[in-house]
């Protein structure tokens, strides 16, 4: 079957004072696919997501999402075409339910500025019982978000972006600080996310990153060192001289 390109960037730039934090990215992420980005510290990758999602303006090129150009849109209007960045765990209220949180996330995108009017409250109930029942948070829908384990929060974060109904979820180190076993969940989760969304995964653990990319781009300096299949990526001697072979 033919691929079908959801996302682009064209000479993509960003200077922080002097310094190229990502330089003149050419990328392509297709419909469907679970693509991870990897490369040491400092390599760019939050940068170049934060693009992406409209966080960060770019110094320079193009980001252009299902054939349109997005590059000057502010964030929550790509939200609103169906860009996703998962929310860091700090915009997690933790004060509510674990329900509200999700719902607060359905509410920006079913209905800007019209909560509680007529009709919207079922459809915000349902996106937040299915964002849930993805992650597997459906027993704690009622319980404090600030009394969930730290690998639940994870997945909270994670519901909350699906929430949004996205065509592209960034999820950004979605494992960084969990025990093994939140890994392999996690891990199940975004697989199965997949069918729902294209996604675009920035994660530091290799056995994730291989155990679920269809295709892996490594950033290194800012640019791109090399992409291609989990399998061209482990073979590629220039990968292994920057990354894998450092013990990273
Ligand atoms: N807001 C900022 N102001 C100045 N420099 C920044 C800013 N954000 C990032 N940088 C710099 O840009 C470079 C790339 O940072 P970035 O966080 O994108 O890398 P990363 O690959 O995500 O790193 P890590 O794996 O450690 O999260 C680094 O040298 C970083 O210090």
């Amino acid at each position: 079957m033919a691929e079908v390109t959801l996302l682009t960037t064209r000479g993509l730039c960003r200077d922080f004072d002097g310094l190229r934090a990502v330089d003149d990215v050419d990328f392509t992420l297709e419909t469907g696919e679970i693509h991870a980005i990897i490369g040491p510290n400092g390599a760019g990758k939050s940068t170049f997501v934060s693009l992406l999602s409209g966080r960060l303006r770019p110094t320079a090129g193009r980001v252009i999402f299902d054939g349109r150009d997005v590059t000057r849109l502010p964030a929550h209007a790509r939200v609103r075409l169906g860009i996703a960045y998962t929310f860091q765990i700090t915009n997690i209220y933790t004060s509510m339910s674990v329900a509200e949180n999700i719902a607060l996330a359905a509410q920006s995108r079913l209905s800007p500025g019209l909560f509680g009017r007529g009709g919207v409250g079922p459809r915000i109930t349902e996106a937040t019982q299915a964002a849930a029942r993805a992650v597997g948070l459906t027993e704690r829908l009622n319980a404090r978000a600030g009394d969930l384990a730290y690998g639940h929060q994870r997945l909270l974060e994670i519901a909350m972006g699906l929430a949004l109904s996205p065509r592209l979820l960034i999820l950004d180190e979605p494992t960084q600080g969990l025990s093994d076993a939140e890994i392999a969940g996690v891990t199940e989760v975004v697989r199965q996310l997949a069918s729902r969304a294209t996604i675009l995964l920035i994660e530091h653990n290799m056995d994730v990153v291989m155990a679920l990319a269809r295709r892996i781009t490594v950033l290194d300096r800012g640019a791109i060192l090399a992409q291609g299949t989990p399998e061209e990526i482990v073979a590629d001697p220039a990968v292994q001289a920057a990354y894998l072979g450092d013990g990273a």
